[in-house]
């Protein structure tokens, strides 16, 4: 059986006082795709946050190929795409302008690439116009033009499918596979249903909506 890619030991988070999880574990292995699930404020974007090394408010180990990740936080950062909640888009920029900016450091590519790009997320015809007059599925779909070239192993997505529509949201679920048979994997937190073979879950909190 292959490595993991990233391991979590016993992980702890507490927010204002209250346990949102404890001793939580599991193995991220290269090939699958991993969802994170639970009620509002169970703690999923929190998790999230703490796998992508954005929250240092937690306890336990993290372990990246093996090794404490803290010691390999160059190699974990270089393999790893995290696409957050809110789309991280420039309003004043262009679909193409924001690609480019969010493409930049990583993996500069030619116009061309980004284009392709944009166009295989339905942008077609809006690649120059101010992203602030995109609707929010598009807007969504500018944030999600980064998985069509990213070349990262670990993808960490959380809710990603927000404001996106039927085809589009079949169409992420196919790059999300895809991802995985090609060897990486994907940790991923959604309200929807994904439709995906051999998915792995992590369960996060029971709610306490109070409906009496
Ligand atoms: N920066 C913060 N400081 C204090 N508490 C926080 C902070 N961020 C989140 N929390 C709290 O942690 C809990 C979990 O929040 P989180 O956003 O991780 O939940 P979630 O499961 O992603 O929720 P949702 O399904 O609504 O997106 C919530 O009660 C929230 O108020």
């Amino acid at each position: 059986m292959s490595e993991p890619l990233l391991q979590a030991i016993n992980l702890e988070c507490e927010r204002d006082e209250r346990t949102l999880f404890r001793n939580l574990s599991f193995s991220i292995l290269p090939g699958t795709v991993t969802r994170v699930e639970g009620p509002n404020g169970s703690g999923k974007t929190t998790l999230l946050r703490i796998l992508a090394g954005l929250n240092d408010a937690w306890t336990g180990e993290l372990l990246w190929c093996g090794e404490p990740r803290r010691l390999r936080r160059e190699s974990f950062l270089r393999n790893m795409l995290y696409l957050g909640h809110r789309p991280g888009i420039k309003p004043l920029l262009t679909p193409l302008e924001n690609l480019r900016a969010l493409t930049a450091g990583r993996y500069p590519m030619d116009d061309e690439v980004l284009l392709r790009a944009l166009s295989g997320t339905g942008l077609d015809g809006f690649e120059h116009v101010p992203s602030r007059n995109l609707s929010a599925g598009q807007q969504r779909r500018v944030a999600l033009a980064r998985l069509l070239i990213a070349d990262e192993p670990l993808w960490l997505l959380d809710e990603v499918f927000t404001a996106i529509d039927v085809q589009g949201v079949e169409a992420i679920e196919a790059l999300l596979q895809q991802r995985a048979e090609e060897g990486g994997a994907v940790v991923v937190t959604t309200h929807h249903d994904l439709d995906l073979p051999a998915m792995q879950r992590i369960s996060l909190g029971e709610g306490d909506w109070d409906d009496s």
